[in-house]
């Protein structure tokens, strides 16, 4: 039986390197589940690989069809953007396991729609410090740094993953992002049991 497995975290607990880090362990064989976004496509980006993009329209169409598993709307300076999962035709969870990125209220929305028991939550955590150092390097890459948005995101996070929505949630499981390999190791040995059952 497939699973879905959902990495969460605070802002630069490092969710996306160890998601590509899990796709690319073909051993571990999980497909990807690319979020769905309303938001236009920034340069570099390309329809599919980080995320599929659509409009209203396209969103109400899925809708219509029955096929929205959880949707998130953030009121930017841009307008109104939307983010949301959707089922795709080609999913075969009894033979497959997929894997996104997601925020809690994903999560939360996603074992209502599939069952807690097809959820597999993989909650990565780092000393907050060392976060905040790695988010700053991060940004001071950036050709055009916002510090003051990842100064808003980190504020944002504590409340978002506060200790009592995590225990609401029924996540108790951590793994501890302090070594990049040891951490992956820890998951990719966690995912391999969870997905045996
Ligand atoms: N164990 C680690 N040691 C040192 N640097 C790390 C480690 N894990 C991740 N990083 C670095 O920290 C930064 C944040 O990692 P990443 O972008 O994967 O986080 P994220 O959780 O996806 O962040 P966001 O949610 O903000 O997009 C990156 O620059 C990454 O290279």
């Amino acid at each position: 039986m497939g699973k879905i497995i959902c990495l969460m975290g605070k802002s630069s607990s490092g969710k996306d390197t160890i998601y590509k880090n899990l796709m690319e362990d073909k051993s571990l064989g999980l497909r990807k589940l690319i979020p769905y976004t309303t938001r236009p496509m920034r340069e570099g980006e390309q329809e599919g690989v980080e995320y599929h993009f659509t409009d209203e329209a396209g969103l109400a169409r899925l809708q219509e069809e029955d096929r929205v598993i959880e949707i998130r709307a953030y009121d930017t300076v841009y307008g109104v953007w939307k983010y949301f999962t959707v089922w795709e035709e080609q999913m075969n969870l009894e033979r497959e396991s997929y894997c996104l990125i997601g925020t809690l209220e994903a999560w939360n929305a996603m074992c209502q729609y599939f069952g807690r028991e097809k959820m597999i939550p993989v909650y990565i955590e780092v000393e907050d410090g060392t976060r905040l150092i790695r988010a700053v390097e991060r940004e001071r890459t950036q050709e055009h740094p916002g510090y003051e948005e990842l100064c808003r995101r980190f504020l944002a996070d504590a409340k978002d993953f506060s200790e009592e929505n995590l225990k609401n949630a029924g996540i108790t499981r951590r793994f501890e992002n302090k070594d990049m390999n040891a951490c992956l190791e820890e998951i990719k040995l966690f995912i391999q049991k969870a997905i045996l059952i």
